[in-house]
């Protein structure tokens, strides 16, 4: 644990106990433990994973990095590489079923730091009482007090890779008819808008919790930050909790709670409802099946019987959409061998194709559905083609389902033994309207393309190379709906697993028990926009509402 020991120099940490304890160095577990440790509460922030920006001692990194203090986490323009594997940032096969991070700053340290702040209806629509768009403002401002959004990344103040932009803005803005907006200008806008991508970006380099919150909580003495520590469950009686589980460093320990103290899960929207099953709080089927296996024990009368503890899992049904036009030079970062001139260009003045993660612009709409409720659809356009249709005139349209939808899942454990959770297979399009309305939108913007066939390409705007322009409804439907290298693929934007609401309340407190919390994307119902923006308000939020608690006096009987 590099981090800490130097500062806190004692190794009988594992012996004290703690007011807070933190379950995830991620995206909202830092925010948590950075607003409780702020309050005075002694706080212990675990995590599974190891280091990660370079500012955490993170050396992973390609070669051209060298001899700067950056690891491959640091630069934007590395995003993509983190597909092609071969890394440690990675969640091991036995932790979660999907593709996450499990390292310092979890998902925000490999994301593509795409950075929209949720519309206020997505907290008027979609969330109970104490958690509407009036409610989480104060939270928003604290948020973006601590970590701006960024509307120019290249510091040289250019925009790069723009072609793709350029034939995106005639098609929907001229043709179209939507606004063409800055999007941190007006954020409660996203019917029919167009705009260049805001992130989360500091100096030309990743932003996210960990280059801002986690270097303000390192700084007080009632925090630690413990990296390659695995939680494995909360013991509890009947759900108040006393200690948790961890392994580290091949042995298992149990690290205590101070009387009246809070155990806050922020594992990300599939682990945290892992590890409350683990702990014999969940569905009652799933806790027989645990206890049936010896992982939790026998005595029905300490389990927590919860059956909305994961469910209503969401993600983002995508389709990639290949556009060819003329005009559009496509471009890919390569993590080995940047063209030299670029790979200059970022290390001198972070500046360049390397200063973002290469979405060059992003739009929004809403189809209204009969009962008055509207889905959300989002696309976002990448600099390059995808898969077979990788040629220099190609860039990658990423069509969303975002708010409104009514398919979802839930997490499951795996049927092998193992007991790994995961998703369920039912995540996507179970919902028949959402394929409706998502293949309704894809065809009204392609009828503002002009005419063209993937034999006969258009000479002047954009050609859809795998789903042809002049497909009907009907067509594109089953083009969307149905697996491929460019359709209902995970985004890995797991969320709603432990909706505020019905498996939390408002406090963030898990329904049936005393002093157990989750706080993380398994909070938020699904989002307009990307979630990372909408989980940093909840972890700001859900800090603002423990703390209440505390305040409130309210004592844990054990
Ligand atoms: C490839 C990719 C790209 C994305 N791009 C964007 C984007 O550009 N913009 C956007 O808005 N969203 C994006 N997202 C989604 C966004 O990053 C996530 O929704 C968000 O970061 C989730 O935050 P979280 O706090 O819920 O969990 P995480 O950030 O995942 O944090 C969970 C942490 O818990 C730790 N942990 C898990 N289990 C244990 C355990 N048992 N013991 C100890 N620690 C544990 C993990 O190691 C991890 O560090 C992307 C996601 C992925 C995977």
């Amino acid at each position: 644990a590099p981090l800490c020991v130097k500062r806190q120099n004692s190794t009988a940490w594992t012996a004290q106990e703690w007011d807070a304890i933190v379950v995830g160095a991620g995206t909202a577990g830092i925010i948590v433990a950075d607003r409780l440790s702020e309050a005075g509460k002694k706080t212990l922030l675990l995590e599974l994973g190891g280091l990660s920006y370079g500012i955490t001692g993170g050396t992973e990194k390609p070669a051209w990095l060298n001899g700067t203090s950056l690891s491959r986490v640091d630069v934007p323009g590395l995003y993509k590489s983190i597909f092609n594997g071969g890394t440690d940032l990675l969640c091991p096969s036995d932790v979660v079923n999907a593709f996450q991070a499990c390292t310092i700053g979890g998902n925000s340290a490999i994301n593509a730091g795409l950075y929209f702040q949720p519309p206020a209806s997505d907290w008027d629509n979609y969330h109970p009482e104490g958690w509407k768009s009036a409610d989480v403002k104060d939270a928003t401002q604290r948020l973006l007090d601590t970590q701006p959004s960024v509307t120019t990344y290249s510091l040289d103040g250019k925009y790069y890779m723009q072609t793709g932009y350029e034939e995106a803005k005639k098609w929907l803005v001229d043709a179209a008819g939507f606004s063409d907006v800055s999007f941190n200008e007006e954020p409660d806008n996203k019917d029919k808008v167009f705009g260049r991508p805001v992130y989360n970006y500091i100096n030309g380099q990743r932003g996210g919790p960990t280059r801002t919150y986690l270097q303000n909580a390192l700084a007080r003495s009632n925090f630690r930050l413990q990296t390659g520590a695995r939680v494995r469950h909360i013991n509890h009686v009947r759900g108040a909790a006393s200690s948790i589980t961890v392994e580290i460093e091949g042995s298992t320990v149990e690290i205590a709670l101070s009387p009246n103290g809070r155990i806050v899960l922020s594992a990300g929207a599939i682990a945290s409802p892992g590890l409350l099953m683990h702990s014999g709080i969940g569905p009652l089927e799933t806790l027989t099946d645990l206890s049936k296996a010896g992982l939790i024990p026998n005595n029905s009368s300490s389990w927590v019987v919860n059956s909305l503890v994961g469910e209503g899992l969401f993600d983002n049904p995508n389709t990639f959409i290949e556009l060819s036009a003329p005009t559009i030079e496509s471009y890919v970062q390569d993590y080995n061998n940047p063209i030299p001139a670029d790979r200059d260009l970022y290390l001198s003045t972070r500046s360049g194709p390397y200063a973002f993660a290469s979405q060059t612009s992003a739009f929004w709409a809403y189809m209204p559905n009969p009962d008055g409720t509207k889905t959300g659809v989002q696309g976002t356009i990448d600099s390059s083609g995808h898969g077979e249709y990788g040629n220099n005139h190609s860039v990658t349209l990423n069509v969303y389902g975002t708010s409104g939808l009514g398919s979802a899942g839930r997490v499951v454990l795996s049927q092998d033994g193992s007991f790994i959770p995961g998703p369920s297979s039912d995540v996507y399009y179970t919902d028949p309207r959402d394929a409706e309305n998502i293949a309704a939108f894809i065809y009204s913007i392609f009828q503002a393309l002009p005419p063209s066939t993937p034999e006969s390409l258009a000479t002047d705007g954009l050609t859809p190379l795998n789903i042809p322009q002049n497909s009907t409804v009907e067509e594109i439907r089953t083009y969307i709906t149905t697996p491929s290298e460019y359709a209902v693929g995970a985004v890995q934007h797991w969320s709603s697993s432990c909706r505020i609401g019905k498996c939390v309340d408002a406090d963030t407190k898990v329904i049936g028990t005393e002093n157990i919390h989750v706080v993380d994307a398994s909070i938020v119902s699904p989002l307009t926009v990307n979630p990372q923006f909408g989980v940093m308000i909840a972890a700001e939020k859900g800090a603002e509402r423990i703390l209440e608690t505390w305040k409130s006096g309210v004592e844990i009987s054990l």
